[in-house]
């Protein structure tokens, strides 16, 4: 998200604003799964220690290339960005050799840094686990799959950049969970207060149906005209969506499935747990004065 474009903090924080965000990182996240589907499986890139000779790195290849691209980036202040998440530890990380921006206060602070807030591990696990697999047609009985080309770096170049796309996506339940409070606080409240909190009722709250139908139907729609193939005079080739992972640059349920099962799902849990710390800290008078505005 623009967060220096100008536009207030109600305009950044309606809920309209950032579905919108969301939608544009479908774009965003396909694309990059379209450029890692090139490449095979190479599961040793994800095994700890399998390259320790080599990087001097107890962690995966992967891991380090993470760890190196992070460090960089965290100098130009990227981790200084609201909706940037690494995925290694913060305190790994260089400090930033420019000031950093002044952004507007979007999130509550204390539910934004929250430990549990931050699903980057459970990222990181389901996307080498089932995304990787899924889109290099590994593990789907397929003849004349290649599960090792060889192509480390390049592999794990796409594969840091699918999982930032991933992670801001994800963590943009914050944003969504802090639009959604202040819409409604006393909603929230009671759930938050009760103790333990009330999870189920919490997702409840959050959870929209309609509009993860519609995203579902979108995201399959966008993954098929994205990935098609087309021939030499521009003419798209026709190719049945079960072939499209063999034949054209993306397997669609693969696509569909990660959001149906792991994307949305954490997303959930994000604003689940910011909410649960929505409170944290929060004066009395102020809780009070929320709950005046219930709706009678
Ligand atoms: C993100 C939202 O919250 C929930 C999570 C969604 C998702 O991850 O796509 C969609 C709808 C809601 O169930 C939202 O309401 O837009």
């Amino acid at each position: 998200m623009n967060f220096t474009s100008g536009a207030d903090v109600p305009e950044l924080l309606s809920l309209e604003n950032i579905r919108g965000q969301l939608i544009r990182l479908e774009d965003t996240i396909i694309f990059l799964l379209i450029e890692r589907a090139q490449f095979a499986f190479n599961h040793k890139i994800y095994e700890a220690g399998a390259f320790k000779d080599e990087i001097g790195f107890d962690g995966s290849w992967l891991e380090w290339f993470l760890f190196e691209t992070e460090s960089f980036h965290a100098k130009a202040r990227r981790f200084t960005s609201p909706d940037e998440h690494p995925f290694t530890p913060l305190a790994r990380l260089p400090q930033p050799i420019i000031k950093p921006q002044n952004f507007p206060s979007l999130l509550y602070q204390p539910a934004a840094t929250h430990p549990s807030v931050n699903v980057n591990s459970r990222i990181l696990n389901f996307y080498v686990e089932h995304i990787v697999p899924g889109i290099t047609g590994v593990g789907k009985g397929k003849p004349g799959v290649v599960e090792d080309d060889g192509n480390y770096g390049s592999a794990a170049t796409r594969d840091v950049e699918v999982l930032q796309a991933l992670s801001r996506r994800i963590h943009f339940g914050m944003f969504v969970s802090e639009s959604k409070f202040l819409s409604a606080p006393h909603d929230f409240i009671p759930h938050i207060l009760s103790n333990p909190p009330n999870e189920e009722a919490l997702a409840g709250l959050i959870t929209k149906p309609a509009v993860e139908a519609k995203l579902l139907v979108r995201l399959a729609n966008k993954a098929r005209v994205y990935g098609c193939e087309m021939d030499a005079d521009g003419r798209v080739v026709e190719v049945p969506d079960e072939e499209m992972g063999s034949r054209g640059k993306i397997d669609l349920a693969a696509v569909v499935g990660m959001y149906r099962d792991w994307v949305i799902p954490l997303t959930k849990d994000v604003e689940v747990d910011y909410l649960i710390h929505r409170l944290d800290g929060v004066p009395q008078s102020q809780i009070d004065e929320w709950m005046k505005g219930k709706k009678e």
